[in-house]
Order: C-alpha cells, then structure tokens, then sequence
C-alpha cells in the first residue's frame, strides 16, 4: 500500500487531475466517518491519557482537513462534496462505522492506526522538492513531519499496549479487522488509480 504507484504519483505531482478529484472526492466521504471515529476513540478510550491525543487530532482534522483543505482543493479540481461513494469508499465506512459502534477501543486503534500508519508510510517516501501543486504537496504535508510521525506512534503504542494484554484469540479478532483495512487502503488507491477492486465485497466486524 506504502509504495502503490498511485501513492507514488502523489509524491511527484503526476497525478492527473482527474483521478486526483475521483480520489479527493472518495476521501471526503471516507473522513467523514473517520472523524467520526475519532469521537469514539475519545469515548472508548481506557485511560485519561489516551483520550486526550485523539481529542487533540479530533479538532485538527476538523478544522484543517476537512475545513480547508478538501474545500480549496476540490474547488480547484472542479470536484464535488456530495459525489456518490464508490463501492470500497461505502466498505470502508462500514467497517469504520462497525468498529465505531462496537464502541470496542481495540478494533478502532486498529483501524485508526492502519489508516495513519500507511498514509505516513507513503507520504514519508516523499523527497524534495514536493511538488508545485498545493493539491499534492499539501496532502504530502498533511501526513508527513514529526507530529503526524508522533501520532502515528502513539496509535501504534497503544495496540502494543492493548495487544500485550490480549489472549491469543482477541488478539486474532484485531488483527483481522486490522488486516481488512489494510486491504481496503489498498483497494481506495486502486479505485482512486481507476483500477477494478475486489476488496470492497461487503464485510461485517463481528
Ligand atoms: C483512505 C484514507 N486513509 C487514510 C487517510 C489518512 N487520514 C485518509 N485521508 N484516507
């Protein structure tokens, strides 16, 4: 997923305009149930101390992603907020709403920390100088840099810390939704590249 050469494209700017509005339009959808997913981590969270990074991104996400940077980029691609969702953009709210409403802390650090970890993950193999478009060099900023880097760490701090209190059985339960959305992330590229996908087939958590 980390090297998907539409992630690549993303990195040198060689995403044409139009699959970069496909995808941007999909990704709206996608974070808004990832906000939403948020909110459960504050509430399901165990400790005080886990809660309040989540918070903290919470408001982040709200007011720089979403407020600013979908709006101006969408507006410059000619894009629409309200595109009907494509069928892994609809699997991969499900699985974020399932987890969402199992209000179970485990499996939504996993999804949380897949979704993080892989955007760092290819944002990171970024090199200078990014590239000239604000569409692609801000998303590239969006997850790159020692905060998103800390972040990302403490999401995946805290499924070892979950995990090293898990029997062998609930560890498997995490790890299969953890696995779903990898595959998810990987199919979001391929729809976003204009490829066919076969992760979207529907899935339930539980
Ligand atoms: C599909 C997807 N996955 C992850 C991210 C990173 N927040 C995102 N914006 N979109």
């Amino acid at each position: 997923m980390v090297t998907h050469p539409f992630a690549m494209s993303i990195t040198t700017g060689a995403v044409p305009a139009a699959d970069m509005r496909r995808y941007l339009e999909q990704d709206f959808q996608f974070v808004d149930s990832f906000t939403a997913l948020l909110g459960a981590a504050v509430a399901a969270a165990d400790t005080f101390e886990a809660r309040v990074p989540y918070g903290k991104f919470l408001g982040q996400v709200a007011t720089t992603e979403e407020k600013t940077y979908f709006h101006r980029a969408l507006a410059e691609l000619g894009g629409r907020t309200d595109a009907p969702a494509e069928p892994v953009t609809e699997a991969f709210r499900r699985l974020m709403d399932d987890v969402r409403t199992s209000q179970d802390y485990a499996l939504i650090v996993a999804v949380l920390c897949v979704a993080e970890w892989c955007y760092l993950g290819w944002a990171s193999r970024a090199v200078e100088p990014l590239p000239e478009s604000f569409v692609h060099r801000e998303w590239i900023e969006l997850h790159e840099g020692a905060e998103f880097r800390a972040w990302v760490d403490f999401l995946k701090g805290e499924l070892d810390r979950l995990g090293a209190a898990a029997d062998e059985e609930r560890r498997l339960e995490v790890l299969g939704v953890f696995r779903r959305a990898v595959e998810l992330e990987r199919s979001f590229f391929d729809m976003a590249a204009g490829q066919p996908s076969t992760a979207a087939r529907s899935s339930n958590v539980r």
